[in-house]
């Protein structure tokens, strides 16, 4: 793909903090008009990243250009005006003592079609009603999109999230995640949207970058990460994971929980599954196993069993067995992932 299709192209970026190396050599790529999800644990280097990107944080190695144009390399850094970002902080960050009308047109000062642009934003977002209000008397989820809109005012080049959810809770959070996706999409948005949480980086990116002690470790879209990690840090960060001791020999990986082939050097490896890919059979069939606890999860079961060798992880709809009961488990080798050690 060509460079022109970026909006946002990191290179070999790294930011040091005394000892600590926070960004290690980072490549990353947000697409013309889409959505990147940055997922990692906390301290994994999200966070720093992006603002790096921001222009918050200048940076000790690499390149970052945005829209075609170097905006970072040591040495160099454009301040965040004059980068074409805008920001939607964690705390959405909006002025308390202005009116969400200010809030939103704070950066167009001196702009004569400022009343304009913040009534478009205003009705695009669904917030006219409290134009007037101040931010403290609005929802979670309103004042995340007065800080969206106040965001989208300049007409940034690029979006950057950092944990928009974070602060909302239970049916609100999926409603502003609704929200917010539907307005990136609505105008074209391109968007980096930093977050810790597997399920709200799914369901948000289109492409997914996953962060690990500083470093870049897979990129891919969420499907392909999910059922295609290619390290333990990787798969265990889109969901939970079931891992077991497996050794590869001439091209096949054999484990407790069956053979798959791959693609690397005989020795030992991990394989992996989710618990929502073991299933359950009859006591005769199957890998013998013993339901150590079973927990209700509300939709499922998470049904702990343990054989002779190892401990796994079962999330069961429906029906789920007793504590002592012996089962059979079967896996589709398809969804095994094989994981070097
Ligand atoms: N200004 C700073 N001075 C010193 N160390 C810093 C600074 N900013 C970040 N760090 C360190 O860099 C590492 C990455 O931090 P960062 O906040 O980017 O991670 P994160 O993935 O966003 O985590 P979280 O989700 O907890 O915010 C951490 O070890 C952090 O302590």
């Amino acid at each position: 793909m060509a460079d022109t299709d970026a909006m946002v192209l990191v290179t070999g970026v790294s930011r040091v903090f005394g000892r600590r190396i926070a960004i290690d050599r980072a490549d990353l790529t947000l697409m013309r008009g889409r959505i990147l999800g940055l997922l990692g644990a906390s301290g994994s280097g999200k966070s720093t990243l992006l603002r790096t990107i921001a222009g918050l944080e200048s940076i000790d190695a690499g390149t970052i250009a945005i829209d075609g144009r170097v905006v970072s390399t040591p040495g160099l850094a454009l301040a965040p005006e004059n980068r074409r970002v805008g920001m939607v902080f964690q705390d959405f960050a909006l002025f308390p003592h202005l009116t969400v009308a200010q809030n939103v047109g704070f950066g167009l000062k001196g702009r004569a079609d400022r009343d304009a642009v913040v009534g478009r934003l205003l009705e695009r977002l669904r917030i006219v009603d409290q134009s007037q209000a101040f931010p403290h008397t609005l929802s979670g989820g309103e004042q995340q999109r007065v800080a969206l809109a106040r965001a989208l005012a300049r007409d940034p080049a690029v979006i950057l999230l950092d944990e928009p959810f974070s602060s909302l809770d239970g049916s609100l959070r999926g409603e502003v995640r609704e929200d917010l996706m539907e307005t990136l999409r609505e105008t074209g948005t391109s968007a980096i949207v930093v977050t810790h949480d597997a399920e709200d980086a799914m369901i948000m990116a289109e492409d997914l970058a996953l962060m690990d002690g500083g470093r870049v470790i897979q990129t891919g879209t969420p499907r392909d990460l999910y059922n295609n990690p290619t390290s333990v840090a990787a798969a265990r960060l889109l969901g939970p994971l079931n891992l077991v001791e497996a050794r590869v020999h001439q091209g096949v990986a054999t484990s407790v929980l069956g053979q798959k082939s791959a693609i690397l050097p005989d020795g030992p490896v991990r394989m992996g599954i989710r618990p929502t890919d073991l299933r359950l059979t009859g006591p005769a069939q199957g890998l013998q196993a013993r339901v150590a606890s079973v927990s209700f999860a509300g939709g499922y079961c998470v049904v702990r069993v343990k054989t002779d060798t190892v401990a796994l992880s079962l999330h069961l709809p429906g029906e789920a067995p007793r504590t002592g009961d012996v089962v059979g488990l079967t896996v589709d080798p398809a969804r095994l992932m094989v994981l070097p050690d």
